[in-house]
C-alpha cells in the first residue's frame, strides 16, 4: 500500500469507529475486509489510528471536525506531516484537501486566539502596538468587580474593613485611591450595608481614574451622563458643583436615587437650558463610544460593531466635542472621554478637534488598557490657549 492508501485506510476505520466500536474491533474488522495489507501496512494504518486516538482534541481542532477525515488532517497538521503528498487523490490515496480544509492563514489564526473580529484586528494593532495581544486576551476573561469608596462619607481603609465585615473581600487597586477591586463576595454586595448606605458604589477603576485626573473645580457639568456614574464620582471628588445632562434624559432616571443614596446633590439640566446655565469650569464629555474597552462586559459589541457604525461613532464624537466648546468656561476644561482603546475614537478625535480649532490645546492625556485592574479608556483635557 501507499502512504496515502495506509492513510484512507486509517480514515475508514476512525468512521466505522464514530458509533463506539473499538478501536482494535474495528481494526480487526478492517484487516478481515482487505486481506491484500501485508503486516507494514497493518502496523502503520494502525500507528495513525492510535496517534489520533492520542491527540484527538489536538486532531480535531486542527482538522475541523470529528469526521475520520478532519481527524487524519488534523493530526497529519500536529505531526508537520506532507499533507499534500498524502492525500493526493492517486490510486486509493484520499482525495486532496478542499477548500475549507485548508489551513487557517497566519492572520486567520490571529483573529481566532484573539478573539476579533477581521476587520478591527488592524486597528487594534494600530492603536495599541505590542500590548494588542494582552488587551485582546484580557478582553477574553471576565471583568473585575470594582467599588469606589466615596470619599464624602469614608475612607479607602476604612470602607475595606466595613466590607470584610460583611463578607465582601477587596484589594487596593492601583488605578485610583478611591478604588477597590472586589475579591470575594461579590454577590453580597448590593445588600450590603456599606453599598445601601452609600459609602461604595459599583463602578470601574478606569473611570473613577478618568474622574481623579480632573483637578478640583466649581462647577461641572456631565454632559453625557447616562446612568450618572462619572456624576457621582464628581459629585464626591473635583466638582463643588455637579449637574448631569444627557440627550436621553430617561437614562438619568436612576441617578436621584443614587445621589439620594451618596448624599450627593446633582442637578439634571435638559438640553434647551444647557446654554442658560453655561458657562462650566469643566465639561466632561464622556462620549458614546464603540465599547471596546469594556468589551469583555458586554461582549455581543465585539461583534455587533462594524465599520460603519465606528465611523458613524466618530462624527458624534466630533459633534459632542463641538457642541461643548460654548458651555466650557473661558479659562475651563473640557474634559473628553471614552471606553474605547481605538486610536480612531480617542487621539484621533483630539487631533481632528484642534485642526477644527486651533484656538484650543490638549494638556493631560491618558490612555488606560483593559487589564486586571480596569477597562480600557482614554481621556484629554482641552483648554482654550
Ligand atoms: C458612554 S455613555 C455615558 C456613560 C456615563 N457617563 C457613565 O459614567 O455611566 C454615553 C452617553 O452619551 C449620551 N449621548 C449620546 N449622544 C449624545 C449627545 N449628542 N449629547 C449628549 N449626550 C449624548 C448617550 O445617551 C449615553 O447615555
Amino acid at each position: 500500500m501507499t502512504p496515502g492508501a495506509r492513510v484512507a485506510a486509517a480514515i475508514e476505520i476512525l468512521n466505522t469507529m464514530s458509533d463506539g466500536l473499538p478501536a482494535e474491533q474495528a481494526l480487526t474488522r478492517w484487516g478481515r475486509g482487505n486481506r491484500f495489507a501485508g503486516s507494514k501496512d497493518r502496523a502503520a494504518i494502525r500507528d495513525h489510528v492510535f496517534d489520533v486516538l492520542r491527540q484527538r482534541r489536538t486532531a480535531a481542532h486542527l482538522g475541523g471536525g470529528e469526521t475520520g477525515r478532519a481527524l487524519m488532517i488534523g493530526i497529519l497538521r500536529a505531526q508537520h506531516a506532507d499533507i499534500n503528498g498524502l492525500l493526493n487523490g492517486v490510486g486509493h490515496a484520499p482525495q486532496p484537501l478542499t477548500e475549507a480544509e485548508q489551513p487557517l492563514s497566519v492572520a486567520a489564526e490571529e483573529a481566532v486566539h484573539w478573539n476579533l473580529p477581521d476587520w478591527i484586528i488592524p486597528q487594534f494593532k494600530a492603536s495599541l502596538q505590542d500590548r494588542v495581544e494582552a488587551v485582546a486576551l484580557a478582553l477574553q476573561a471576565r471583568a473585575p468587580i470594582t467599588l469606589r469608596v466615596n470619599m464624602a462619607k469614608t475612607t479607602p481603609q476604612a470602607a475595606a474593613v466595613a466590607l470584610a465585615e460583611q463578607g465582601i473581600e477587596t484589594r487596593a487597586n492601583p488605578l485610583a485611591d478611591t478604588a477597590l477591586t472586589v475579591t470575594a463576595g461579590e454577590r453580597k454586595i448590593r445588600n450590603s450595608d456599606s453599598y445601601l448606605q452609600g459609602m461604595v458604589e459599583l463602578q470601574d477603576a478606569s473611570s473613577q481614574a478618568v474622574v481623579a485626573a480632573i483637578p478640583p473645580a466649581g462647577r461641572v457639568l456631565d454632559y453625557c451622563a447616562g446612568g450618572g456614574g462619572k456624576s457621582l464620582a464628581l459629585a464626591a471628588g473635583p466638582a463643588t458643583e455637579t449637574a448631569a445632562h444627557d440627550i436621553d434624559p430617561r437614562r438619568m432616571q436612576d441617578l436621584p436615587t443614587r445621589a439620594a443614596r451618596a448624599g450627593s446633590s446633582i442637578r439634571q439640566i435638559e438640553t434647551d437650558n444647557l446654554r442658560n446655565e453655561a458657562p462650566f469650569d469643566v465639561v466632561l464629555c464622556d462620549a458614546p463610544c464603540s465599547g471596546s474597552g469594556a468589551w469583555r462586559r458586554s461582549p455581543e459589541g465585539k461583534w455587533t460593531l462594524s465599520a460603519t457604525r465606528l465611523e458613524e461613532l466618530t462624527q458624534v464624537q466630533d459633534s459632542i466635542l463641538d457642541a461643548a466648546i460654548p458651555l466650557t468656561a473661558a479659562n475651563g476644561c473640557l474634559v473628553y472621554a471614552t471606553c474605547s482603546i481605538l486610536a480612531c475614537e480617542n487621539e484621533d478625535r483630539i487631533n481632528a478637534f484642534l485642526q477644527r480649532h486651533p484656538d484650543w490645546s490638549v494638556g493631560f492625556q491618558k490612555r488606560f488598557d483593559t487589564n486586571d485592574d480596569g477597562d480600557g479608556f482614554f481621556t484629554a483635557h482641552l483648554r482654550r490657549n
